[in-house]
């Protein structure tokens, strides 16, 4: 059963990984594996793809296995998150482009023109775009009336671990758009990769907790089975909370 459809792709994981961080090589790849994750991301600036004789950052993973999402981390504008892109694409280490363009380095918060801006060309230059957005309902809309592929907003600042700040912003999001959101950035836990989940998401992206984690690979499968538990919940559709107690135990229409 197709799960996410992202461009012309389909996927059956709802989960993307971030590959760097880890503490191994062998921890990254054992990770990845746990994650059963189909799409990794990695940042094409850390990535050395046209000079053999440095280290290669996937260099244990088999990437046969996985669709790639480049990401342009590092790029402070349109120009130099373009310019990543077709280096990632001209060294065949792009089935789609995460545009990330950082507009403040202390919150590594998106810079809302310069992503516009930046995805847009990509566009025409025929790029699968996923779009790092900040949890802006009125920008993320902008970038799907654009022609994004997916909008990727941020749970809380990337590598903070604080979660969903703001769950009526990604809720907003989620329900005025009709391409995929993945929540991307900020994940701590297994908890919060379920609540983006029961929120409606259609997939979340997450590296840190998983390569910071105390049990990279554990974690890894932890966050697998929440993102999992989360869409079934979801898609199950929870009871309304109400204010007060109503008994489990009614009096009337009791199984015998
Ligand atoms: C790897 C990547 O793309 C990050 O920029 C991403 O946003 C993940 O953030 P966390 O590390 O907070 O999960």
């Amino acid at each position: 059963m197709i799960m996410l459809k992202i461009g012309a792709k389909h996927f059956h994981s709802r989960l993307m990984l971030g590959t760097g961080k880890y503490p191994s090589f062998k921890m990254q790849k054992e990770a990845v594996e746990a994650s059963e994750t189909e799409i990794l991301t990695f940042t094409v600036r850390r990535m050395n793809i046209f000079d053999a004789d440095e280290p290669n950052l996937l260099e244990a993973l088999d990437l046969e296995k996985y669709s790639l999402l480049p990401n342009t981390a590092g790029a402070k504008n349109a120009e130099e998150a373009v310019r990543m892109a077709r280096l990632a694409y001209a060294s065949g280490l792009c089935d789609m482009i995460k545009v990330e363009v950082i507009g403040c380095d202390k919150t590594l918060l998106p810079d809302p023109f310069e992503t516009m801006k930046a995805s847009v060309q990509l566009l025409s230059e025929g790029f699968t775009v996923l779009t790092y957005t900040s949890d802006d309902v009125v920008l993320a809309k902008r970038l799907e009336e654009e022609g994004v592929h997916a909008v990727m907003p941020g749970a809380s600042p990337i590598g903070s671990g604080q979660g969903i700040i703001n769950p009526g912003n990604l809720q907003f999001i989620i329900e005025q758009s009709e391409i995929p959101v993945i929540v991307d950035a900020g994940i701590g836990s297994p908890k919060d990769a379920a609540w983006a989940m029961e929120l409606g998401a259609d997939g979340v992206l997450l590296n840190t907790a998983v390569a910071g984690a105390d049990d990279p690979v554990k974690m890894s499968e932890a966050m697998k089975l929440a993102i999992r538990s989360g869409r079934l919940g979801y898609e199950a559709g929870r009871i309304k909370q109400k204010t007060y107690a109503t008994k489990s135990s009614p009096e009337y229409g009791m199984i015998e």
